[in-house]
C-alpha cells in the first residue's frame, strides 16, 4: 500500500531512523512482512561518517557470551539468503585464529565457551598453529582457538545489497534527511530537515547519535561514542597475506598492554594492505570525529606497531594507511534491543560496541519482531535497558 499523504505528515506503517547496517535490517525485515516503511538517514548515501563502511568486518562463530553464540547460525543463513537475492558475493571464508595464553581470564572464557558448545570452534595446539599459519609469531607459551567457519564480510556492498532489497520490497529510502524531532503518541510523529511524518511504530537505530534522538524522549542510556582508528600494514612479499592465502582473520586476547584486544583481517579492501587494529578508541562527539582532540598521540597506533612488529613477522610495522570510524560502546559491551520503556512503540537498537555487523540480519529481525509487539525469536534479556537503572529513573 503507498503511503498516504495526510495534513499532518505522509503516513507510512512504521519509520526507522539510521540507514546503517543496523536500521536498513529492521526496515528490510518490516518492509518483507508487508508493512508500508519508511527509513530515514541524515547523509546522503553512501556515507562513511558512522560505523557501517568500509569493506571488511569479521564474521565468527566464536563468541565467549552464549547469547550471541546461539544467533549466529540464523545471521549466516540470513547473510546467505542476502547473497542469493541481491546475486552479489558478501562473505569470504577465511577461518579465525583466537590468539592467548593458557591461564589468562579472558582466553579461558572463550576455550570454556567452544568445550560447552561443541560447535565449530576447535582448539589448536602450538604446534599446529605453526604449521597452519606460519604468518603469526605469537607470545611464547600462547595457545590458539580455530573458527574454521569464521570469515569476513563486505561491509559497504552488504549495507548496498540490504537497502536494495528494501526498496524491491516496496519500502522507501530518504537520504540527506535528519530527524530533528520525534513526538511520541499512538500515532507518532517524525520531523526532519524536509518534512514531518506518522506512524504508528518507530525503530531508532541511529548509532553514536542515539543519545541525541533519545534524551528529547527522557531517556538517558550509558552509550559512549568513540574513535577508532582503522590501520592498514603492508605486506612486505607482495600477496603473501590476501584472501587466498593461510592468512586468516585473527584477534589477540589478552596483551597486557593492549586490554581490549587486537584483531585483523587479510589485505582485502586494499590490495598488498593488511587491516590490524586495536578494538577500543578514545570518546568523541560523532559530529567532531575527524577532529583529534589537541596532543592526541595515538597510543593505539602506537601499541599496534609493536604488536606488528613482534607478531605478524611479514608486515611492516608502520600503518600504510590510517582511516576512522565510530563504536558506540555500552558499558558492558552488550547491544541495548528493547522497547522505549515509557512509549513501547518505540524501539531501540543501539550500543553495538565494536561486534554488530555480522549479527546484524538477526539484530534487524528482532527491533523488526519487537516494533510489532511479538515475541522476538531470541531472548532479550541481556539486550534490556533495565539493565541500567539510571535510565529507567530518568525516563519515567
Ligand atoms: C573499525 C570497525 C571495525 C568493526 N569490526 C567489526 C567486525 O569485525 N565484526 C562485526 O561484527 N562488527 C564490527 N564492527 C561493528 C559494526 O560495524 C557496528 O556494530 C555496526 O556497523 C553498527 O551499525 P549501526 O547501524 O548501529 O550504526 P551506523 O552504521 O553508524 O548507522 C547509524 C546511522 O544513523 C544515522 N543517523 C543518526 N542520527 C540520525 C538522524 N537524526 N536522522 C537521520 N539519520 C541519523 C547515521 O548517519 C548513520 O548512518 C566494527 C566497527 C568499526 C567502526
Ligand atoms: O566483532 C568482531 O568479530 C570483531 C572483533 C574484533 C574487534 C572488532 N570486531
Amino acid at each position: 500500500m503507498a503511503a498516504a499523504s495526510e495534513p499532518h505528515g505522509t503516513r507510512y506503517d512504521a519509520i526507522v531512523i539510521g540507514a546503517g547496517i543496523q536500521g536498513s535490517f529492521a526496515a528490510y525485515h518490516l518492509a518483507e512482512r508487508g508493512k508500508d516503511t519508511l527509513l530515514l538517514e541524515q547523509f546522503l548515501l553512501p556515507h562513511s561518517r558512522g560505523s557501517s563502511h568500509g569493506q571488511s568486518r569479521i564474521i565468527r562463530s566464536a563468541y565467549p557470551q552464549q547469547h550471541y553464540a546461539r544467533m549466529m547460525p540464523e545471521s549466516y543463513r540470513l547473510w546467505q539468503r542476502l547473497e542469493a537475492r541481491a546475486g552479489t558475493r558478501l562473505y569470504r571464508r577465511t577461518g579465525l585464529l583466537v590468539l592467548g595464553a593458557p591461564g589468562e581470564p579472558e582466553f579461558e572464557r572463550w576455550r570454556r565457551a567452544a568445550a560447552r558448545r561443541r560447535g565449530p570452534v576447535e582448539q589448536l595446539d602450538a604446534a599446529a598453529r605453526r604449521r597452519r599459519f606460519p604468518g603469526f609469531r605469537p607470545r611464547d607459551g600462547g595457545a590458539a582457538l580455530w573458527d574454521g567457519a569464521a570469515g569476513l564480510l563486505h561491509a559497504d556492498r552488504a549495507l548496498r545489497a540490504v537497502q536494495e532489497l528494501f526498496r524491491r520490497s516496496g519500502g522507501t529510502l530518504r537520504d540527506g534527511e535528519k530527524v530533528l524531532g520525534i513526538e511520541p503518541g499512538a500515532l507518532l510523529a517524525v520531523s526532519t530537515s524536509a518534512g514531518r511524518y506518522r506512524a504508528p511504530r518507530l525503530v531508532i537505530a541511529a548509532g553514536a547519535w542515539s543519545s541525541q534522538l533519545l534524551a528529547p524522549l527522557g531517556l538517558r542510556l550509558p552509550l559512549q561514542p568513540l574513535r577508532v582508528h582503522v590501520c592498514y600494514w603492508k605486506e612486505k612479499v607482495p600477496g603473501s597475506c590476501g584472501l587466498d592465502r593461510p592468512f586468516p582473520c585473527f584477534l589477540a586476547l589478552g596483551l597486557p598492554r593492549a586490554p581490549h584486544g587486537i584483531y585483523g583481517l587479510p589485505a582485502c579492501e586494499y590490495p598488498g594492505l593488511v587491516k590490524v587494529c586495536y578494538h577500543h578508541g578514545s570518546p568523541v562527539d560523532p559530529d567532531q570525529r575527524d577532529r583529534p582532540a589537541p596532543g592526541d598521540r595515538r597510543p593505539d597506533v602506537a601499541l599496534l606497531r609493536r604488536f606488528v612488529g613482534c607478531c605478524l613477522p611479514g608486515l611492516e610495522p608502520e600503518p600504510a594507511l590510517l582511516e576512522t570510524c565510530l563504536y558506540t560502546n555500552t558499558p558492558d559491551g552488550d547491544f541495548i534491543l528493547d522497547r522505549h520503556p515509557k512509549h513501547s512503540n518505540i524501539v531501540i537498537g543501539a550500543g553495538f560496541s565494536g561486534h554488530g555487523f555480522k549479527l546484524a540480519p538477526v539484530v534487524g529481525k528482532l527491533l523488526c519482531e519487537l516494533s510489532l509487539g511479538e515475541e522476538p525469536s531470541y531472548s532479550t534479556a541481556p539486550f534490556s535497558i533495565s539493565r541500567f537503572p539510571g535510565a529507567l529513573r530518568a525516563a519515567l
